[in-house]
């Protein structure tokens, strides 16, 4: 290693770790689980390992796969998922960079003696995980845009109608900010909405106040977006558990604070940098930085990453998209 003496674990680059999603015919998802003494053993994970030196993710990822369940994998077949930067509880840092699996020859075993499971992607949560594996079951079974209403959107009636609209499309996430007219009379209708097309609508909790809010919540097909002064309250909250919140955070505390009041999901809205020259791979590698610091999915707002891929890549779930006027 060529570390200098005075080096910071923090100031070393994450190991680089690939890992592969192979499915099977019925839609199952393949994990292996960790055995020995290892850190983090008993837990399941994506089959995978380090990528050694001189080598690409991709050949890397073929090498592991063969090596450790038996199949053969042809780069080509390898498509990429999320990379996920993360710290683990030792102060270790990772990226996780899983990629998908289109097809492989062979029949998965385990060679190194460790168990193997095929699970439905629903099943996923039942298997305990690290948590950089977090953002990536999310990222095989949450939506990857978030839309969310402004004061451009109308208001009442047309509002909702373009919430169906956007609904009727492919908008499975939504919230809505600011307050909303005749909510009570609208309510009803967006979650039988919500539910029939297996999407959320979420209300903010600054608009409508914190107890409304939460009132809302629990009628399925709906839910919270909490106002930052209001993460305390709900982390204390019994009634807060099974619903559906998030939050925004453009710093690692207001991300842990949202983490810990046990949102399923959170926006990341970085302030504009002074020098604009290099303003999307700068803000890309703040948002990295703050990844590493929670496993929650993470939105980025809109206009912080050109693309969905180029976000996935710095391990978001997806990107905020404005509801179409
Ligand atoms: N393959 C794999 N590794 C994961 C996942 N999630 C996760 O945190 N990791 C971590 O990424 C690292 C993978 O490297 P490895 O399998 O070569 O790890 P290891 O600890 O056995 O290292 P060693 O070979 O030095 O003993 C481990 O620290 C592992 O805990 C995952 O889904 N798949």
């Amino acid at each position: 290693m060529n570390h200098s003496p005075f080096s910071t674990p923090d100031s070393r680059p994450p190991i680089h770790v690939v890992a592969g999603v192979l499915s099977d015919a019925r839609g199952r998802i393949l994990l292996a689980r960790r055995e020995g003494e290892r850190e983090l053993a008993g837990l399941w994970e994506f089959p995978g390992g380090k990528v050694e030196k001189g080598e690409i993710a991709r050949e890397a990822l073929a090498r592991e796969l063969a090596e450790e369940i038996g199949v053969e994998v042809e780069p080509a077949a390898m498509r990429p998922l999320i990379a996920v930067p993360h710290r683990m509880a030792s102060g270790k840092r990772i990226v996780l960079d899983v990629h998908r699996i289109a097809r492989f020859k062979g029949r998965a075993r385990g060679l190194e003696s460790q168990a193997l499971a095929w699970v439905q992607p629903e099943r996923l949560a039942d298997y305990s995980m690290p948590g950089a594996d977090r953002p990536v079951v999310a990222a095989l079974r949450e939506p990857e845009f978030c839309v969310v209403t402004s004061s451009r959107n109308a208001a009442g009636e047309a509002l909702f109608t373009q919430l169906e609209q956007a609904l009727a499309g492919d908008a499975r996430r939504v919230i809505v900010r600011g307050p909303v007219r005749e909510l009570e009379s609208v309510a009803d209708a967006l979650a039988s909405l919500a539910v029939r097309l297996g999407a959320s609508i979420l209300f903010e909790s600054d608009a409508l106040g914190l107890d409304a809010a939460m009132v809302l919540a629990r009628r399925p097909g709906l839910g919270a977006h909490l106002a930052a002064g209001d993460l305390d309250r709900v982390a204390a909250s019994p009634a807060a558990g099974g619903l559906l919140l998030s939050a925004t955070g453009d710093s690692a505390l207001a991300l842990a604070r949202a983490q810990e009041a046990g949102v399923g999901f959170a926006l990341v809205e970085l302030s504009t940098p002074r020098d604009a020259r290099h303003e999307a791979a700068s803000r890309l590698a703040r948002f990295a930085a703050l990844r590493e610091s929670v496993t929650i999915p993470l939105y980025l707002a809109a206009g912080q990453a050109d693309d969905l891929q180029a976000a996935r890549a710095h391990g978001a779930q997806g990107l905020v998209v404005p509801l179409p006027g």
